[in-house]
């Protein structure tokens, strides 16, 4: 995979953030890059899915990319049984992961979809992952996508869900700043390429507090909801559905 150069040479105008053809092609050095933890997370969140997945349902990846989870899910099922519903509206993106299902003996089993997840009729879940994707969607269409995964899911079912997280009090929110961008320059991003970047997600990722998620879930019906990982902006929760719900 290449090596991410996109906000490299100084740029007239620094056009919104998109996942296009030249992102897909340097998606994982990017994000590798770009999200603290990255590689934890989705291993983590694969041997969750693997965890509470039962056979007959689905697991449904809202916001996929090139199919990080889905191929670590893979790997962590073996020889189970397993359908995911793997989900963007990134054509560049979902072709690199039909390549790497393509190649992989038990690729069958990820069915990818392209659509604007808020269009998606979700099937009946044991598992729905939403991985620093929520963020992308306008702030009005949040509550709705979130109910209609506690809807999908079933009794003792999760939602996984990664988000870069502003803090309540800005100080700490520009503390978490700070740090994130002594991350990405230790990645080797230079001072122009984080500024570039931060001009282009302007309006594009729009993240929220903790306190706002939290009072999502709980509104659409999730009484259980704890934070498994967090490193400053970037936050993971696993929001558990009641056995005792319909
Ligand atoms: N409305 C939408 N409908 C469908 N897809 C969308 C929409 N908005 C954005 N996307 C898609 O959501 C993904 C967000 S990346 C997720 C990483 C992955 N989960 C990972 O764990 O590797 C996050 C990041 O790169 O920071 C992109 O592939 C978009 O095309
Ligand atoms: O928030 C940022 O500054 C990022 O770079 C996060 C990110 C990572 C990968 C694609 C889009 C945004």
């Amino acid at each position: 995979m290449s090596q991410d150069t996109i906000y490299s040479k100084k740029l007239p105008t620094v056009p919104p953030f998109e996942f296009n053809e030249n992102v897909a092609g340097v998606f994982n050095d990017m994000i590798h890059r770009s999200v603290p933890l990255y590689r934890e997370t989705v291993r983590r969140q694969a041997q969750l899915a693997a965890r509470f997945y039962k056979e007959g349902t689905a697991v449904i990846d809202l916001g996929c990319s090139n199919g990080n989870f889905g191929m670590r899910l893979l790997h962590e099922m073996g020889k189970r049984p397993l359908r995911v519903v793997a989900v963007d509206n990134s054509a560049p993106m979902l072709e690199i992961f039909q390549e790497r299902l393509d190649n992989h003996p038990a690729g069958d089993r990820i069915e990818l979809i392209r659509t604007n997840i808020q269009d998606l009729a979700m099937e009946p879940a044991s598992v729905v992952v939403l991985n620093l994707t929520l963020q992308f969607l306008p702030v009005a269409e949040r509550d709705a996508l979130i109910a209609r995964a506690h809807e999908a899911l079933i009794p003792g079912g999760i939602l996984l869900i990664t988000e870069k997280v502003i803090h309540e009090e800005k100080e700490l929110t520009d503390l978490q700043q700070e740090f994130y961008y002594r991350f990405k320059g230790e990645n080797g991003y230079s001072n122009l390429e984080i500024s570039q970047k931060r001009d282009a997600l302007e309006n594009v990722l729009i993240p929220e507090t903790v306190e706002t998620h939290t009072a999502r879930f709980n509104a659409a019906g999730f009484t259980k909801v704890d934070i498994w990982q967090k490193w400053f902006h970037f936050t993971s929760f696993i929001c558990l559905k009641d056995e005792k719900e319909t």
